[in-house]
């Protein structure tokens, strides 16, 4: 039931569950990863049952392919599908740019490949993830396994020259031994605090050899979906700004809950 879901799992759930309104019929949808996310996984797989909508699926990571699997989602890889109507996922942080960071879940390289290959990119989020500058969640950066220290080592001596608070630098692990990404690379995260110039940073991160690709999503983002405890939804357009207040009835929306006991 929805009362028994947590304050932040509350609003999660309502700005997944305004998000699927945008899906139409017959539409191609990039499924983002993580766990606002997976409430927009499970919100798409109520309406394939209760009202028979049609759409396929492509999953930014495997965890996602396999909840879109169990909740009826039609999934096929991107270069089947080609182009996307709409993606749909999660962030870290966004700015009043509707600028991002990504890859808390280490998926960011499938993600924003599939946003990039999408007419528009929907963040689905809670409060707690908007900042006036992006930075203060450690940026992800995503780099292959082999000479990974000689890569980070060139991460940090570029940072000396960037327009950031912090410069220190951690590799992701898993228990004792390095993440592995769907892609087998590993993630430093970059410690930055506040990011002066989000922009150039992206650019600079991916020239160094070894980085295969870096956790800010700039200019590809086009709204934002911002759930709050009570249900209450703010949807802001990277155009137009706010353009519409809701709010989400939870009581509608029981199966979903009893689906996760
Ligand atoms: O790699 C993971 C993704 O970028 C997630 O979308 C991001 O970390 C947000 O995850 P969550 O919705 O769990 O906070």
């Amino acid at each position: 039931m929805a009362a028994d879901l947590s304050p932040i799992d509350k609003a999660k759930f309502a700005a997944a569950r305004r998000a699927v309104d945008l899906v139409e019929d017959g539409m191609r949808v990039g499924l983002g990863t993580g766990s606002t996310a997976a409430w927009m996984v499970r919100c798409l797989g109520e309406r394939i049952r209760d009202e028979g909508l049609q759409l396929i699926g492509v999953p930014t990571s495997t965890r996602t392919a396999d909840l879109a699997r169990q909740v009826g989602i039609k999934v096929v890889a991107l270069d089947e599908a080609k182009w996307l109507d709409i993606t749909i996922d999660g962030a870290d942080e966004f700015d009043p740019d509707l600028n991002l960071v990504k890859g808390g879940g280490g998926a960011l390289l499938q993600e924003k490949i599939v946003a990039t290959a999408s007419d528009q990119m929907v963040v689905i989020t809670d409060a707690s993830k908007e900042v006036n500058h992006l930075g203060a969640f450690p940026l992800p950066v995503e780099v292959v396994p082999f000479g990974w220290q000689v890569t980070r080592a060139l991460i940090e001596e570029l940072l000396d020259s960037m327009d950031v608070m912090g410069r220190q630098t951690s590799l992701r692990l898993n228990g004792q031994q390095p993440f592995v990404t769907d892609e087998g690379n590993y993630i430093v995260d970059l410690h930055l605090n506040r990011i002066g110039n989000p922009r150039q940073l992206a650019l600079v991160l991916n020239q160094i050899p070894g980085v295969v690709e870096n956790g800010l999503f700039i200019d590809i983002c086009d709204k934002v979906i911002i759930g709050g405890t009570d249900g209450k939804v703010e949807i802001r357009d990277i155009n137009e700004g706010t353009v519409a207040n809701e709010t989400i009835e939870f009581a509608e929306d029981e199966n979903i809950f009893r689906d996760m006991d």
